[in-house]
């Protein structure tokens, strides 16, 4: 396209873009969830070509029947909008709707063609190959966490979601196309990943790209939230570096969009067609692609899918998405030979893989990285995302009945802590987190949960910078604690010890006169008399405090970060 023209195709799409802003003022909204926002990102990109739009009844079932829109193209997976029953009850064919991002920003207007509800199991068994949750997670995300109703329609764009990060990466097919034509580049190969890559990747994509005679366009997933995986920043600077270790003009690196179903080979025949059209002519499929247990670095798992069979289905439909299929090879290093092998060739029983579990477990426990494994300027950015424990926040959650002794063994650790110096110490009593963070709440059982709930918050973020979170709550319910456990521990450490001491002795000291007050009649619901405490499942640590003392007590807790590496 001459200058001029792109100028003017500019000025019509702002101007097309001011009129949409305006109607959208009179329109029902709908702000999109994330998913949501990732499907109508390629929706706007093209990146599903030939999509127009979230997908109407009739085109639905053919794909989730037959695997193909209604011109008879390929098509794997449903692209739908989901909303409520009450969104739903206030829609109908032909109106215009306005799609927003999560803070109210309008992104598209979408022209209703159908309203209905969906047999979510049908499509479940259809697309993932079978209707339990209980057994895949893109099942239960399916029927868990989406709404039961959906709505087709063509989407006018107004504008792409907005990004803040690595803006340069985030390529529309349009940019890729355009690069890999000014880069000479007419075979290209489509790398689709969520892991960080490492030496032997290297030697995989290399070798893959050689057979087939192409460059390679490097299109890591990124978005949606993987707990446990490397910190997203890092992620995207360990590609950089990966990137950095080939030739010149033979890779590319670009950010998809893409919210992962988990639905193996359909998942891998839809990654295929996006990425013929980012420009793609050949995409690499491992065996165990978009499987939702599938691990990098061939590492034992339990498989959904069959081995395979995402090659297969990529490979026979080949012809009609006009995109080729190259099979993925897991690479080990043979440290006789010094060389990288496909693992099947590998001249040893004794070559090399290190998983990304063993990395992971060598990189906290602060042990070296060998240099054929991962590149020195890339354990560099590995560290900042999995530093060593010692470097590593954590939480200490202590819970237990009223006067069980709880605060008085916080102040007795944050004193230790503060004298330590290493990192900030923040103490969250269950007392002042009442009065200054929850004091509208009562102590039924949902709102202790949701106390317990927020004091679980604040100690994420200060481990998640970081720092130590001192907390102690009464938590007297399972759930509660147990959230806060999932949610702390993605972030740094989390010890949660039970704070035992009997009834009879707390009883006894009562030193608010909390217990004499409930014994009395005087108030309801107090944890131990009316109301009860559930001992925690499987703490780190037990303490009853009825015969050591404050220090003691927590010298044990010292004691036990100590050996767990996270006090030097
Ligand atoms: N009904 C009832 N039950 C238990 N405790 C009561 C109640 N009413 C007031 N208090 C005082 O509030 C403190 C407990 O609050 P928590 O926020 O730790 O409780 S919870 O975790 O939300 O269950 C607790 O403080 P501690 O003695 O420091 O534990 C009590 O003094
Ligand atoms: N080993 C011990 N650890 C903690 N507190 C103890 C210990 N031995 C005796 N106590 C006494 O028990 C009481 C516990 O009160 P507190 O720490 O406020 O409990 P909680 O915060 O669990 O309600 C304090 O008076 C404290 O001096």
């Amino acid at each position: 396209m001459k200058s001029e023209d792109y100028s003017e195709s500019l000025v019509v799409h702002f101007r097309r873009a001011e009129v949409l802003r305006q109607q959208a003022l009179d329109l029902l909204a709908i702000d999109l969830n994330e998913r949501q926002l990732f499907d109508l990102e390629l929706l706007l990109n093209r990146g599903f070509y030939p999509l127009t739009g979230f997908m109407d009844q009739a085109v639905y079932e053919s794909v989730v029947q037959r695997m193909c829109l209604s011109d008879g193209s390929v098509w794997p997976l449903p692209i739908c909008l989901d909303v409520t029953e009450e969104t739903a009850r206030r829609l109908v064919p032909g109106q215009a709707v306005a799609l927003n991002d999560q803070e109210g920003f309008l992104l598209a207007l979408l022209t209703v063609s159908d309203i209905w509800t969906p047999d979510r199991r049908e499509e479940a068994r259809r697309v993932f190959g079978t209707d339990d949750p209980a057994v895949h997670p893109g099942v239960r995300q399916l029927l868990e966490g989406t709404n039961p109703c959906y709505v087709g329609g063509t989407v006018e764009g107004v504008s792409l979601p907005i990004h803040y990060d690595f803006l340069q990466l985030r390529l529309t097919p349009s940019e890729t196309v355009r690069r890999f034509t000014m880069s000479g580049w007419r075979r290209v190969l489509g790398f689709h990943t969520e892991h960080y890559l490492h030496c032997a990747h290297r030697e995989m994509v290399f070798d893959a790209a050689r057979r087939v005679g192409a460059a390679v366009f490097l299109q890591p997933v990124v978005g949606l939230d993987h707990p446990g995986d490397v910190d997203f920043y890092t992620h995207i600077r360990c590609y950089q570096v990966f990137t950095s270790k080939f030739p010149p003009n033979m890779i590319m690196l670009g950010l998809s969009p893409f919210a992962s179903r988990r639905a193996g080979p359909r998942e891998a025949l839809l990654q295929a067609i996006m990425r013929r059209n980012f420009g793609c002519t050949h995409f690499m499929v491992a065996e165990d692609h978009a499987d939702p247990f599938a691990r990098s670095n061939g590492e034992p798992t339990r498989l959904f899918y069959e081995k395979g069979a995402a090659q297969e289905l990529v490979a026979q439909y080949a012809a009609r998405t006009g995109i080729e299929m190259v099979p993925q090879q897991d690479y080990c290093f043979d440290e006789e030979s010094g060389r990288y092998y496909p693992v099947q060739e590998a001249p040893s029983e004794a070559a090399r893989v290190i998983t990304s579990t063993e990395l992971q477990q060598r990189m906290t426990g602060g042990e070296t990285i060998p240099p054929w494994f991962v590149w020195p300027d890339m354990v560099t950015e590995l560290q900042r995302a999995f530093p060593p424990r010692s470097k590593q926040g954590f939480t200490i959650f202590l819970t237990g009945l009223s006067g069980s002794g709880k605060s008085t063994i916080a102040k007795v650790l944050l004193v230790k802590f503060m004298e330590l110096r290493e990192r900030p110490v923040t103490l969250l009593d269950g007392d002042i987190v009442r009065k200054n963070l929850s004091s509208e709440l009562s102590y039924s059982r949902e709102h202790r949960n949701l106390n317990v709930t927020r004091i679980g918050f604040v100690a994420s973020e200060i481990t998640k910078n970081g720092g130590i979170a001192i907390c102690a709550p009464i938590a007297p319910y399972e759930e509660s604690r147990q959230a806060n456990r999932a949610l702390i521990s993605r972030y740094g450490g989390y010890v949660e010890v039970h704070v035992s001491t009997p009834l009879e002795v707390c009883e006894q000291r009562d030193r608010k006169g909390l217990y004499a007050k409930a014994r009395a009649g005087k108030i309801q619901g107090v944890t131990g008399i009316t109301d009860p405490y559930i001992p925690p499942s499987q703490p780190e640590l037990c303490i009853d405090t009825s015969t050591i003392t404050p220090l003691e007590a927590a010298q044990e807790i010292i004691l036990h970060l100590q050996q767990q590496g996270y006090l030097a």
